[in-house]
């Protein structure tokens, strides 16, 4: 049965539904890189929030590790390069934890308008310094959002309910989607230009990582207000620190930061400056739904093959799964025996589906189709890291869909080219679930996939399968099952021959040097 470590505060929901479904669980919150490092190989899934750092080093580590589920959004805290080519899907639930976030930065941004937590730090210090805290009213004023996906619409939504102007800056928000949400479509400078309080909701990436700087500071209106509810870097800490001492930031408030923890930062003590600790997600709804949702998520996975919200590998809904198991089956060993006649550089690939199977989700079977494909000359791929592999190999990948009548009630075809030479390979699923071959390099033939095969490709003549059967039997090699199939009488001809144990280099050639024997490939599958 999988194992599943939980390495981050999660809610208990996520320890029930792991046990109900199954599941061998450990619960250990708050464990250190160390410790990680120490256990991680026993386990085939990990829970995290965003505490837990899945580094390459882990990932080295976690030798049985197959899905990482991160309860909560933002996956900047997991290596999903290296999770990918290792081979490890990386999931996250992207809508548990999003009005919970989006109330949070409502929550700072009243928090700054009426500067609460110093009015309360000097209400409870017995000053009562009441004309100190002159706040400024939110109705009429311009918010502009710096990202309006699922967290910064909510945070539209509930804007527009305070009567504030809402502005967005999102290069991938749609016309449709901002007239839907009452918010103005904007450019960054206008934003910057014309914004009352300034609120940030994208991920941190490239083109994000100090978005807010020294010098769009400048072009903002004195008196904005900033609010990060969004990932720690958006903002230059330092520069913004100086804008506060000057007061031509009139506040800011931070709930994520550069280093985390932040035990200390630039920006603690700036005036007007509001600090929580990566709050943003922390309500018990939120948790207990995040949690809920990884648990199920990964369960799904390491139980059935179903793939929810990962990011780096297509979806295969639970539906879907049985369904779809037996075609990757198909695909894979059409890949791997493709993978394995090919003898070189591969420049493309095609996988084609005909009758049923033109019908199905084509994404996961292509990717176990490349997987099946590279495993011959990648030490370790799977289904997760074959499509990055085979994009950095210049493989060029196509996926045909035909709709025309077909010899099977479904088929799969996969067609490899060198530059040199062209391999295709077709199979089809017997009772809907048995994978056959069918077709090789156009020639007919029947053929399950057995762990060990002799390929032969030879000229059908008289005495071929006696000499070749001799061949084996002095060998000691015991065949299992025969398959044969000619393009036409006395031509090119092929044999799929299922042997109990593998065929050493010895015995290849043997065979390779038998009358008619134009060329003979050991297979594995
Ligand atoms: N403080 C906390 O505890 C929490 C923080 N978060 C963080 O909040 C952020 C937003 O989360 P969601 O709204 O769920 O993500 P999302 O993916 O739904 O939305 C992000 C938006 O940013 C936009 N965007 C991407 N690049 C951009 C760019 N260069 N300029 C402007 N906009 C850009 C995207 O088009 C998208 O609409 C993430 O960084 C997430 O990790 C999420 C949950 C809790
Ligand atoms: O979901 C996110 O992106 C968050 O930042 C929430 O982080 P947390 O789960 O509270 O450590």
């Amino acid at each position: 049965m999988p194992k599943v470590l939980i390495s981050d505060k999660l809610s208990p929901a996520a320890v029930e539904i792991f046990r109900a479904r199954g599941l061998e669980t450990d619960f250990k919150p708050g464990l250190s890189a160390e410790e990680l490092l120490d256990i991680v190989a026993d386990y085939d899934g990990l829970a995290i929030r965003s505490a837990t750092k899945v580094t390459k080093e882990v990932l080295a580590k976690a030798k049985n590790l197959k899905v990482v589920g991160r309860a909560g959004i933002g996956v900047d805290n997991v290596d999903t390069a290296a999770a990918t080519s290792a081979g490890v899907v990386v999931m996250n639930t992207p809508f548990g934890n999003a009005i919970t976030t989006a109330e949070h930065a409502i929550a700072m941004m009243f928090a700054l308008a009426r500067q609460i937590p110093a009015a309360d730090r000097s209400t409870q210090d017995g000053k009562w310094e009441k004309s100190k805290f002159m706040g400024v009213e939110l109705t009429g004023k311009r918010l502009g959002l710096i990202g309006c996906g699922n967290i910064g619409a909510i945070v539209a939504e509930r804007a527009r309910g305070l009567k504030m102007r809402v502005a967005a800056y999102d290069p991938y928000l749609s016309d449709d989607r901002a007239a839907q949400l009452g918010v103005t479509k904007v450019e960054l400078d206008e934003l910057f230009a014309e914004a009352d309080i300034i609120t940030l909701h994208t991920p941190l990436t490239d083109a994000t990582r100090n978005i807010i700087d020294a010098g769009a500071i400048q072009k903002m209106k004195a008196g904005v207000r900033i609010i990060n509810c969004a990932r720690g870097g958006l903002v230059d800490e330092v520069a913004l620190r100086g804008a506060l001492e000057t007061g031509h930031v009139a506040g800011a408030a931070f709930d994520v930061f550069v280093e985390e923890p932040a035990k200390e930062n630039v920006l603690f003590g700036a005036p007007n400056f509001i600090a929580t600790p990566h709050l943003g997600a922390s309500t018990t709804e939120a948790q207990e739904k995040v949690a809920l949702q990884v648990a199920e998520q990964m369960s799904d996975y390491l139980l059935t093959g179903a793939v929810t919200n990962a990011v780096n590998m297509p979806s295969v809904t639970a539906e879907e799964a049985p369904l779809l198991k037996p075609y990757m089956k198909l695909a894979e060993n059409l890949g791997a025996f493709t993978g394995q006649v090919i003898g070189s550089a591969i420049k493309s690939v095609a996988i084609e589906f005909e009758g049923q199977a033109a019908e199905i989700n084509p994404a996961p079977v292509v990717a176990a189709a490349l997987s099946g494909l590279l495993k011959p000359t990648l030490a370790s791929v799977n289904m997760v890291s074959a499509p990055v592999e085979a994009q950095a190999r210049g493989i060029a990948v196509t996926t045909i869909k035909h709709d025309r009548p077909c010899d099977y009630q479904t088929m799969l075809r996969v067609t490899v080219e060198t530059g040199e030479r062209t391999r295709s390979m077709a199979g089809t699923l017997f009772a809907g679930t048995l994978p056959r071959l069918v077709d090789v390099q156009g020639i007919a033939i029947e053929a399950e996939f057995g762990d060990h095969m002799l390929y032969v490709r030879n000229y059908d003549k008289p005495g071929f399968i006696g000499s070749l059967g001799s061949a084996l039997g002095d060998a000691g090699v015991n065949i299992a099952t025969f398959h044969l199939g000619r393009r036409e009488e006395g031509g090119e001809a092929v044999a799929l021959v299922e042997v109990d144990s593998a065929v050493g280099e010895d015995l290849l050639a043997k065979v390779k040097a038998l009358p008619n024997v134009a060329r003979v490939d050991a297979l594995k599958f």
